[in-house]
């Protein structure tokens, strides 16, 4: 059996769930964990001098609890599909590759925790410009809805931070470009990770 364990970081909105959700859909035996499933209780996530909650920082998430939940995968990917409901199955056509299992690390922050940046084998980064990340993300409501004045005075300096601090220290990312249609960036991923099963499994 061969494991292989894809990231899929980047920018907040940038298309992260969505992509990471069309791979799932096509790739069998794929499974999804998600960073935002891991934020800590509203109570125990500190505030600053604005009354801004800091959301967007490493400690504002339950890190150790996610890659836990990543061990016992890596342990025994088909008993973490069952215990999840899901059995392993064979993908359409592409009978050789079946004995390789997926999993899809999606989050904004992955690549500034340094334990995934060792057992994440492709990298992906979804970026998009001030301006479009800023109206996606006031066409959204997160639970505790953004204060008035949080994309600037909190989101925006701290993706320039932790995007700076990523750069820093991880060189093996391939950005992608979040304008791009849901379907381009899709086909583009989907294309790598095809090849890279069959590389794998011995088959290219
Ligand atoms: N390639 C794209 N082009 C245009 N809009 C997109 C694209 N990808 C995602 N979106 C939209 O942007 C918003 C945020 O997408 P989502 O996948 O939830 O982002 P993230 O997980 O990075 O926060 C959603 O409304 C989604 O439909
Ligand atoms: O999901 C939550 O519990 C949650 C609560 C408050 C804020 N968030 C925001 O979630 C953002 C990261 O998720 P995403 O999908 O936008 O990349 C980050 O910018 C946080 O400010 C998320």
């Amino acid at each position: 059996m061969k494991k292989l364990i894809i990231g899929i970081g980047g920018i907040t909105n940038g298309g992260k769930s969505t992509l990471a959700r069309s791979l799932h859909e096509h790739i069998a035996n794929s499974y999804i964990i998600a960073q935002d499933t891991f934020f800590k209780d509203d109570s125990f996530v500190a505030v600053d001098s604005r009354g801004f909650k800091q959301y967007d920082v490493l400690d504002a998430l339950n890190m150790d609890k996610m890659m836990n939940k990543i061990q016992t995968w890596q342990k025994d990917p088909v008993s973490f599909l069952a215990s999840h409901g899901l059995r392993a199955q064979s993908p359409r056509g592409l009978e050789t590759l079946k004995d390789v299992y997926v999993l899809i690390i999606e989050g904004f922050l992955i690549y500034n925790y340094r334990p995934f940046n060792e057992i994440i084998d492709k990298k992906y980064f979804l970026h998009i410009p001030y301006d479009i990340c800023k109206a996606r993300r006031c066409s959204r409501t997160y639970n505790p809805p953004d204060p008035s004045g949080y994309f600037d005075g909190h989101v925006w300096p701290m993706y320039l931070k932790n995007r700076k601090e990523m750069e820093d220290t991880v060189t093996d990312i391939v950005y992608l470009d979040g304008t791009q249609s849901k379907h381009q960036l899709f086909s583009t991923v989907y294309k790598q990770i095809e090849m890279e099963m069959q590389r794998l499994t011995g088959n290219d």
